[in-house]
């Protein structure tokens, strides 16, 4: 794959700044944890390749993750995260590797589970069509390939406007998603997800686009949906208010895993060493990141962007 230019903007973590910027690195769940009791990870990719175009976009990617866990994909613009994604939901095909979905081959599609899975695409996306309300997009999350007519009737509408009381909606059941602002159609899009209760939640970059109370909003949302054992999955291009909701960060930079760390070691957007004292480190160089600027840098600096980090994929 050719080199494409690095978006320099690291992701956002408010206790990035916290003495355990350099504390020896957590582990991340362990494989052996990351099963569920059928002995199925929601998610397994393997050595996942894949070419778009003429181009190599996804190379060799790892990732397992176990039920209940909330795993963050971060990167910059272009690195993979949502052809990853793509690749877990068995839309885009496998040059190599293999991708499970709670237990089973994507490529079996219709042997996986999909009433177990709820997937949130970037709202771009999800927001053109036909007219149609609140309760319709929702009740639209009922259909499938063997369930033509699974939108239809009472029990179907009740499901969603219980979805859309999950997500403090249910008063504008019968509202066009056009009026609706841009935080109210992604908390639709996430009723939509949630009308068949899945287990795993899948969700490319919930807050973009959205002011801040909406992105509150939505990480209150989500942070319930963990309490209640969902595992999570959210391509995001940075932290932000869902840096309580996510415990593990796994960061692409051109179609590669560089980094699967505990989520509270993403470096926040700016790091200030003036402050090293404070967040006890006895010297500047005991900061995990000190090796790309050397303890003599700028006392206060944007922090190095995650796509120039060097590999850290951490014992799992
Ligand atoms: N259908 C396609 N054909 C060719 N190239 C593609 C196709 N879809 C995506 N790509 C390329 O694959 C690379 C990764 O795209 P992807 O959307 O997965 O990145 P991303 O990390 O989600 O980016 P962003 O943060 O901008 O959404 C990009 O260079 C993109 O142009």
């Amino acid at each position: 794959m050719s080199p494409s230019p690095r978006d320099a903007t690291p992701p956002d973590h408010p206790r990035a700044a916290s003495p355990r910027c350099a504390e020896s690195p957590d582990r991340a769940r362990s494989a052996a944890d990351a099963t569920d009791a059928t002995g199925a990870a929601p998610v397994e990719v393997s050595q996942a390749s894949v070419v778009l175009g003429s181009s190599l976009i996804l190379d060799g990617v790892d990732l397992q993750v176990g039920p209940g866990e909330s795993v963050a994909l971060l990167g910059a613009n272009g690195s993979g995260k949502s052809t990853l994604v793509k690749t877990v939901l068995g839309l885009v095909p496998l040059v190599g590797g293999t991708v499970r979905l709670l237990g089973t081959p994507v490529r079996r599609r219709r042997d996986v589970a999909w009433d177990r899975v709820g997937y949130v695409p970037q709202r771009v996306t999800a927001s053109s069509g036909v007219p149609a309300t609140a309760l319709e997009v929702v009740r639209s999350g009922l259909l499938g390939p063997t369930r033509p007519w699974a939108d239809r009737g009472r029990r179907a509408a009740q499901r969603a406007m219980e979805a859309l009381d999950a997500v403090g909606l249910a008063d504008r059941a019968g509202d066009h998603v056009q009026v609706l602002s841009g935080g109210q159609a992604q908390r639709v899009l996430i009723a939509r997800a949630l009308v068949r209760s899945p287990e795993l939640l899948i969700l490319d970059e919930p807050l973009a686009g959205i002011d801040r109370a909406s992105r509150e909003s939505l990480a209150a949302i989500l942070a319930d949906l963990r309490s209640r054992g969902l595992t999570l999955v959210t391509v995001l291009h940075e932290m932000g208010e869902l840096a309580e909701v996510v415990e593990r960060a796994v960061v692409l930079a051109d179609g590669r895993v560089v980094m699967d760390v505990p989520a509270h070691r993403v470096l926040p957007a700016h790091h200030d060493h003036s402050r090293h004292a404070e967040l006890g480190h006895d010297t500047a160089e005991d900061c995990e990141h000190q090796h790309l600027h050397g303890p003599t840098g700028p006392a206060q600096h944007r922090a190095p962007a995650l796509s120039a980090d060097p590999v850290r994929q951490e014992p799992r």
